[in-house]
């Protein structure tokens, strides 16, 4: 069985770290030259997917280590341009799993397609029609799509909303159909939008308005995933901050959060550091889940913090995270392009419900990551010595020239592209 816990995997090269993964996975040799080649993507694929293509546009993709989550191994791809990352990812699931690890859960994967109604002569009248006539609808949804129904899932309730109801509105009245749609496996744009589309001319007919929008909804609130971890004060401890003093230093970092959407915006982008890599690396489409998870966060009309942390009565340290997660194993750029289906194969998860966990387990680990660096040694000093590095190649830096400028920098403390400039220059001479 493979474990994600390898112990000093960044100090290995780059061939030692593929190796690695060669031996705990059965990967044909096309699958690892996948990983070698100068374009994994190749240019008439990647014409294929988007238009007027002129290149394709690489990301390093590194391993989230040491996770554990529900007493199962993950190897997490995490595809991402930002220094430290992949580190304190792998750091916080290095000590969640002394604690026994992260758990994760999810609800079914339910997602919603709108049906937009404007100018019913009563809206009343056409919302009870629409009621009335839910199972008609319901049937005719799946028969415009019956391969999702063969494959366990299909459209499975509807409901009603009448928006601008009040004599004040800005807006004028509208009928807003919910069709609330088991997408098994896929995300389930195309196949939700297919269904909303085919229903509208019946939606028309009961309810004689006009339809416009025809449209799934990335506020996937009935496609919830969830991660918790339970953490005893001893393994939190940082140098010379005690464990206890990490813990509700990290629980005011949250209350801080949970109480000014100016830090709730920055804590939350902290957490889609670990959500986005993951969603990217697998092929998934990150704008739908962004914009699900910030609109989410918005709780009684405030926008808050996506975690939630607090002290136990036994006093550990613990925390959860619930997000919508509108991600596929199947459908997109999950089996076209040739990284997203490596990265399925690492994360060796069955299902989109599975693949969800993980995502959101990642989020949660990277939260608690950035907030313990804040709420000790501060930001930079992790952050910026393993940034170090970019800042060196921004500065010009090539060859063994770029660890030997990025340790300077880290040595008397500038890590700038500035005095970088100048460590090159003198280098050069
Ligand atoms: C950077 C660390 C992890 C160092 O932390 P450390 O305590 O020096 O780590 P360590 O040496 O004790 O190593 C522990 C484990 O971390 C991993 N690890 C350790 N070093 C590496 C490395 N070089 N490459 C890969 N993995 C690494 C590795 O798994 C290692 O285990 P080992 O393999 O040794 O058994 C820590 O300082 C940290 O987590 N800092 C926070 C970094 C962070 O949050 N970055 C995000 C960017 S900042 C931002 O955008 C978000 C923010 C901050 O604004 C959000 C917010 O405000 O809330
Ligand atoms: N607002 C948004 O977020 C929008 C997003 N998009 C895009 O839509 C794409 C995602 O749509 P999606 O419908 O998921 O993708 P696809 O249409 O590419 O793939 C989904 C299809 O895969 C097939 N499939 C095979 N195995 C399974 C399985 N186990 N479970 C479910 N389906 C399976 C099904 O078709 P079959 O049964 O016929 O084989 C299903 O309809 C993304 O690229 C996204 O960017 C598009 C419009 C709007």
């Amino acid at each position: 069985m493979k474990s994600s816990r390898i112990p000093g995997f960044y100090k290995k090269t780059i061939e030692e770290r593929k190796e690695l993964i060669h031996s705990m996975y059965p990967f044909t040799e096309e699958e690892l030259a996948t990983l070698s080649a100068e374009a994994p993507l190749a240019q008439d694929i990647a014409d294929n997917m988007i238009e007027n293509v002129v290149g394709t546009f690489q990301l390093p993709l590194g391993l989230g280590l040491n996770f554990l989550i529900n007493g199962k191994e993950y190897i997490i791809p995490m595809a991402i341009e930002e220094a430290s990352v992949v580190a304190s990812a792998s750091h916080i699931a290095k000590i969640v799993r002394d604690a026994g690890g992260f758990t994760a859960e999810s609800t079914d994967r339910v997602m919603i397609g709108q049906i937009q109604v404007v100018g019913c002569p009563d809206f009343q009248q056409a919302k009870t029609a629409v009621l009335e006539n839910k199972d008609a609808l319901i049937k005719a949804a799946n028969e415009a799509f019956p391969s999702i129904v063969r494959r366990g899932g299909g459209a499975e309730d509807l409901d009603v909303r009448i928006l601008n109801e009040e004599a004040d509105s800005a807006f004028g009245k509208m009928l807003i159909v919910h069709l609330y749609v088991n997408t098994v496996d896929a995300m389930g744009a195309n196949l939700i939008n297919t269904m909303a589309e085919s229903i509208a001319p019946l939606v028309e007919k009961i309810t004689s308005g006009k339809v416009y929008l025809r449209i799934l909804s990335n506020l996937a609130d009935r496609s919830l995933a969830r991660a918790r971890c339970v953490i005893p004060p001893h393994l939190l401890k940082t140098g010379d901050f005690s464990g206890e003093e990490v813990r509700d230093g990290v629980i005011h970092a949250y209350e801080f959060a949970a109480s000014d959407p100016y830090r709730a915006v920055t804590h939350n982008k902290g957490i889609m550091n670990g959500v986005d890599p993951v969603v990217i690396a697998t092929g998934n489409d990150w704008r739908a889940v962004e914009a699900g998870a910030h609109a989410y966060a918005v709780k009684d009309g405030q926008y808050t913090s996506m975690t939630t942390w607090w002290k136990d009565e036994q006093g550990n340290l613990v925390g959860e995270l619930e997000l919508p997660m509108s991600v596929g194993t199947v459908g997109g750029a999950t089996r076209v392009h040739p990284l997203a289906k490596m990265a399925l194969k690492l994360l060796d998860v069955s299902s989109a419900k599975e693949l969800a966990e993980v995502i959101v387990t990642v989020g949660l680990a990277q939260n608690l990551g950035a907030l313990k660096a804040l709420a000790t040694d501060g930001i930079q000093k992790g952050h910026m010595t393993l940034h170090s590095r970019s800042v060196a190649i921004a500065a010009g830096a090539t060859g063994e020239m770029i660890d030997i400028i990025a340790k300077e920098l880290i040595k008397i403390n500038e890590i700038r592209v500035g005095k970088a400039k100048e460590l090159v220059e003198k280098y050069k001479r």
